[in-house]
């Protein structure tokens, strides 16, 4: 399927005989995936995510699969001219939105993250979380199939960093792929579909992926009509789900999709009954 983004065998090094940062690297990211790639400073990190975003070609290798990509780079430049709606808005038409839709997409990304004060603001004036949050905004516009995100939650305040979370849970209820580096190790902690450390050039799956445990969950206990299965947006969002009674699911979710699911099971057809909503729980306990 074309947008299953894959890379095969791929390396990457710079200037030609530079040393290989990335050696023999196979990684597939399929739609619907939260994927997380940690490792030490200077890694390759930030070389992966430029060739999942498509921005740089592999030395040896091949990358295919073609999914519409949008990408937050660890630096967002920030002396562009304009000013963050008007740059919002012109990246938008570059989406193929019309200027009025992209000038409404662009108006409510910055509400959302707490910008919209500054949306005649010119890029160059803009604090680094301001900037931060317009770098954001600029690439979950578009709806992309394929978001990449390096460091992306640096600089953002606490809230927009948690807005930022319930983004990324809307993209994947959405059946979109996101792939992720962030210096917290809780960051989305539990909702990553599969972990993988870079490690001397080459990618190591954490066993176990971090969908079956880490992280704190909240358990939410639902009711829908007799025999009626979750709608799939919300499935794709929950680590576990048990169906205790006739109608009624128990659901545990990481803590960071939680406002999402209930969106999601509230706007379904028909609407779903959120019976409770238990505050998350500690790490690993999902009793
Ligand atoms: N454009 C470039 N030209 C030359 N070398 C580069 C280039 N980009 C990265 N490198 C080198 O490749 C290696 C990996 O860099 P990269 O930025 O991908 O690592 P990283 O894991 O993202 O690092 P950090 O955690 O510090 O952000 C480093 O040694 C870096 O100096």
């Amino acid at each position: 399927m074309h947008r299953d983004l894959r890379l095969n065998a791929v390396g990457r090094r710079y200037g030609g005989r530079g040393p290989w940062v990335l050696r023999g690297v196979d990684l597939a990211i399929a739609p619907g995936t939260l994927t997380r790639v940690e490792g030490a400073n200077g890694t390759g990190k930030s070389t992966l995510l430029r060739l999942l975003a498509r921005l740089d070609a592999p030395s040896e290798g091949r990358v295919t699969g073609r999914p519409r990509t949008a990408y937050v780079p660890e630096r967002f430049p920030s002396v562009l001219p304009f000013t963050a709606a008007g740059y919002l808005t012109r990246l938008g038409t570059v989406h193929g939105l019309s200027r009025g839709s992209a000038a409404r997409a662009a108006a409510a990304w910055l509400e959302r993250f707490g910008a919209a004060a500054y949306a005649g603001t010119p890029m160059a004036r803009l604090s680094k979380g301001g900037s931060q949050k317009v770098a954001v905004a600029q690439a979950l516009l578009a709806d992309p199939e394929l978001l990449v995100l390096d460091e992306a939650w640096t600089g953002l305040d606490a809230e927009a960093r948690d807005e930022l979370e319930r983004a990324v849970a809307e993209r994947t209820a959405a059946g979109g792929a996101v792939v992720f580096v962030d210096h917290d190790p809780r960051r989305l902690a539990g909702a990553p579909d599969a972990t993988y450390t870079l490690v001397d050039g080459g990618l190591k799956a954490r066993t176990g992926g971090d969908g079956t445990g880490l992280g704190p969950h909240t358990v939410v206990v639902v009711r829908g009509a007799a025999g009626a299965r979750l709608p799939p947006d919300a499935a794709r969002l929950v680590s576990t789900a048990e169906e205790t009674d006739s109608g009624r699911h128990r659901l545990t979710v990481p803590a960071s999709r939680s406002d999402v699911l209930l969106r999601t099971l509230l706007a379904a057809r028909p609407p779903w009954h959120v019976v409770s909503v238990a505050p998350p729980l500690d790490p690993g306990s999902r009793a």
